[in-house]
């Protein structure tokens, strides 16, 4: 994981919902991804802007990550929506449906500072993924699978077989480059064995966490993308067995009847830091 800040569970809440912006100061979410693009009519775009802005001005949320997802430039909001939060006490501001580096760039001219968020969401997202992570103030990519999958016309499967090949893209350029790569949403937010399942499946891929469209789906996703108990622990002895073995002259130890090299320790050192950032937050 490229950021010892932990991201398993990322809220959406429209920006223009005035009830939600208030019961997000008490849910235990990790991240907040403010929303002034999908979630909010057209209508109310202006208002929830102004609402937002205001909201974040007056605090309480914490040590959770504050990111704005703001309209398209291809908009007619997306440039006042930036705009409106330069200078703010924000963590990062998130630009819809990112196809090229050239799009962050355009961001990152908008607003000086703030960390850069893109919305891999397209098939020229997925094609330019590397491109995109790559720009210097990149720092994570939040997948749309909603999006991904209506620009690819394909059928839903509870197996996401069809959007792999756009996720694994973004999973590595994500790490290629050290940004956060976070899962897309689970629409059927009553379905706590499917929300399951898919977790499941981001945190194999590598996936950093989740994005949440309700308070329903934060235990599933905070306890899918911390470690175990069990993981912690073999951490511990790995990296205990290991000291000891580099201190008799060895180059490996051996845990639990498997070798444990210095690249396993770095895996045992992260799960112990992502630990310990869990623990923060709390
Ligand atoms: C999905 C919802 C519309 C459901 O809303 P509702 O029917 O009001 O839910 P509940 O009555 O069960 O709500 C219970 C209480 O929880 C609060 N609440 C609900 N959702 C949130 C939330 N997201 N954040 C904070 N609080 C929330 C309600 O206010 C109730 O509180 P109380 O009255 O005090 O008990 C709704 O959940 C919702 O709008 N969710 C967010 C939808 C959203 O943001 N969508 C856009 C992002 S997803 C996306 O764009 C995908 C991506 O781009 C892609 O391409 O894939
Ligand atoms: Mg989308």
């Amino acid at each position: 994981m490229s950021s010892t800040r932990p991201y398993r569970s990322a809220l959406y809440i429209p920006g223009s919902k005035e009830r939600a912006l208030e019961k997000a100061k008490g849910l235990a979410c990790d991240a907040i991804l403010f929303d002034l693009e999908d979630a909010v009519a057209p209508e109310a775009k202006v208002a929830a802007r102004t609402l937002l802005a205001q909201t974040i001005k007056s605090g309480g949320y914490g040590n959770r990550a504050k990111i704005v997802r703001v309209n398209g430039f291809d908009t007619e909001w997306g440039r006042d929506d930036v705009a409106a939060f330069v200078g703010a006490d924000i963590d990062g501001i998130l630009l819809p449906k990112v196809d090229s580096g050239a799009m962050v760039e355009e961001l990152a001219q908008a607003i000086p500072d703030v960390p850069l968020w893109a919305m891999m969401e397209t098939p020229l997202g997925m094609l330019n993924a590397a491109e995109i992570a790559a720009h210097p103030r990149l720092t994570g990519f939040v997948m749309g699978t909603n999006d991904l999958a209506k620009d690819l016309n394909t059928r839903f499967r509870a197996d996401r077989q069809p959007l792999l090949t756009g996720l694994g893209l973004c999973v590595i350029a994500a790490k290629a480059h050290g940004v956060v790569v976070l899962d897309g949403v689970y629409n059927a937010f009553k379905d706590d064995d499917g929300l399951r399942a898919e977790c499941e499946q981001g945190r194999d891929f590598g996936m950093d966490g989740k994005t949440l469209i309700h308070p329903a789906q934060l235990d599933i996703a905070n306890e899918v993308f911390a470690p175990t108990e069990a993981e912690i622990d073999l951490a511990q002895r790995q990296i205990t067995a290991f000291e000891a073995a580099q201190a008799a002259g060895e180059g490996v130890a051996v845990v639990d009847g498997k070798i444990v090299e210095n690249l396993h320790i770095v895996t045992a050192r992260a799960t112990l830091a992502k630990h310990d950032a869990i623990l923060a937050m709390e």
